[in-house]
């Protein structure tokens, strides 16, 4: 009886691309887990569109093209009458169509020859490695006939064509002096080698200064581009968020200074982790993880999410995703001091420099409770102001270590839940989490329990509200500033200033801050993701 051959016969790219033009070797894969569960579709019923022999793994197989899914099963010979066949039907793989992002004819080159023997097609599609995680792989479909790949190759390339979601062209934007400097051997060694087989045109511009990603989106022509891609860390990001959600209101006409109802982003974004911390990278694709992040570009997977506009009385200051203030702001206006110590150094050194120097914030808080009304919800879909007809602002006042609003989950590997669990990428509400005063040993305890799986929030100190808006006054500061002109954000921290962390940006503001949320503001590359419970933490310092 012939060998049964199990197991995938899928290779990941990043082990034999350099092979394509090799006959199919077969190195062993991790069972097929880009083969399991069904498939949306049955084999049975769905319309055939192409049924062949190709060489798989070294095994003939009788292959399937469908609609949904390409599937496979090795011919085995004519058995003796009675003899079992149940085993034979396990033995069917496939891969869904969804997953796969490029087809290419298979040829053996030698340096000299251009276009070498044809040996078959491979096939480039992404697979679910781990929670959250996706890889990349090929499948070599291997047949000498120029007539036979032919045929399938076109029908390949028509299916692969139908997916309009996908982006053809991307304006990259790179930031060199992210992390340790290595964004720039990430984007050419990861990223490029990814959108080139996918077949996307790219145009990359590595950023000289702070801010040049800002004033870059301000002018340069976007028309060509199917979305914007930034690789680097949270500040990047942040900055090319500010920047996309400041050029459509621009091109919308809208006077940037009072955003009431802003309009949405024109471009999705893709963000390619590289930096520091990657809170959002890690809270848009659940693990900050640089090939995850470029395969949900080239699939084209979309998610909307909330966004929040940051502004004094007389002007924005910035959109963004989460701010801290406090505890969580002076840490960052530290670690912004220490950039020349090694990222988790400086880290470490800011959070317990902070807890050294640990000291409240004098505030009256007051926000909107977040109303889940399907009435409301609709009225806000429309760009109906909500606020100015409801009377349910609600005030707390004190003494406050850290108050944090968040739109989105703010993953993190010092907090794999999340620094605001509770909220997702585009529920339409922030989370307001707000530390009263408290003893050092005490407030470390609620910090510590983050990394953990017991609950950070459940402390007398600490009270959380699911809100719409927010407005934070810090109180000792209402003699010295109206929150009128005047009132310009500042660069640098000092004693006495108020340092805002957005999304990892430092601003310091002098006068009272409004957030507002405004749901699904921007598009960004990404799914939603799985819930990150029992992940491991990866903080010494507390
Ligand atoms: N060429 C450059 N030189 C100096 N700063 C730059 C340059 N290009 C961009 N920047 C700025 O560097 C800041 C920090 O970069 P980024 O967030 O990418 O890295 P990081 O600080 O290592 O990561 P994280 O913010 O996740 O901690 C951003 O605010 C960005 O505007």
């Amino acid at each position: 009886m012939p060998r049964r051959r199990r197991g995938s016969r899928v290779s990941a790219l990043e082990d034999c691309r350099e092979d394509a033009a090799a006959p199919a070797a077969a190195p062993p894969v991790p069972s097929a887990t880009w083969a399991s569960g069904a498939p949306q579709a049955a084999a049975a019923g769905e319309p055939v569109l192409l049924r062949g022999i190709f060489e798989i793994g070294r095994a003939s197989c009788d292959v399937v093209l469908s609609e949904r899914a390409l599937r496979w099963r090795p011919i085995e010979p004519v058995r003796p009458e009675g003899e079992s066949k149940l085993d034979l039907m396990c033995d069917e793989e496939f891969i869904e169509l969804k997953n796969i992002f490029s087809v290419k004819l298979k040829r053996r080159c030698s340096i000299k020859q251009r276009d070498g023997t044809l040996l078959g097609i491979t096939l480039f599609f992404c697979l679910k490695k781990e929670r959250n995680k996706l890889k990349d792989a090929i499948l070599d479909l291997i047949n000498l006939s120029e007539d036979h790949c032919d045929v399938w190759f076109r029908q390949l390339k028509k299916i692969l064509a139908g997916f309009s979601n996908r982006p053809q062209s991307l304006k990259i934007l790179l930031n060199p002096q992210s992390h340790k400097k290595e964004a720039t051997q990430v984007y050419y060694e990861k990223v490029e080698p990814l959108l080139k087989i996918a077949g996307i045109k790219t145009d990359v511009t590595i950023t000289e200064y702070e801010g040049h990603a800002l004033s870059l989106l301000k002018e340069c022509e976007l028309q060509e581009f199917d979305g914007v891609v930034c690789v680097g860390g949270d500040g990047s990001a942040s900055e090319v968020v500010h920047a996309l959600l400041l050029r459509a209101q621009k091109n919308a006409g809208v006077e940037a200074g009072r955003i009431l109802t802003p309009v949405r982003a024109e471009l999705p974004l893709g963000i390619i982790p590289a930096g520091s911390t990657n809170i959002l990278a890690h809270s848009f694709h659940g693990v900050a993880h640089v090939v995850t992040a470029t395969l949900h570009i080239i699939m084209g997977h979309i998610q909307p999410v909330d966004v929040c506009t940051f502004s004094t009385s007389s002007k924005l200051l910035r959109f963004g995703f989460s701010a801290m203030f406090g505890f969580g702001g002076r840490t960052l206006a530290l670690a912004e001091k220490h950039r020349w110590m090694s990222p988790n150094q400086r880290r470490d050194f800011a959070i317990v420099k902070a807890l050294a120097k640990l000291k409240p914030e004098d505030c009256d808080i007051s926000f909107l409770p977040f109303n889940s009304s399907q009435d409301l919800q609709e009225k806000k879909a429309q760009g109906s102001p909500t606020s100015a007809c409801t009377d349910q602002w609600q005030m707390v006042q004190g003494q406050f270590l850290n108050i944090s609003i968040m739109a989105i989950p703010c993953l993190c590997s010092v907090a794999p839940r999340g620094l605001a669990p509770n909220t997702r990428l585009n529920n339409g509400s922030m989370d307001l989490i707000i530390v009263r005063n408290t003893s050092r040993p005490e407030f470390i305890k609620h910090l510590k329990r983050y990394g953990s799986v017991k609950n950070q929030f459940n402390f007398p100190f600490v009270e959380t509200y699911t809100v719409e808006e927010v407005k934070v006054q810090p109180r000792n500061n209402m003699s010295k500033y109206n929150g009128e002109a005047g009132a310009e954000p500042q660069e640098t921290a000092s004693e006495d200033s108020f340092p805002w962390n957005i999304d990892g940006y430092l601003l310091e503001v002098a006068s009272d801050v409004h957030v507002r949320l405004h749901p699904r503001l921007i598009n960004l590359y990404g799914v939603s993701v799985e819930d990150m419970n029992d992940s491991k933490v990866t903080c010494n310092c507390l």
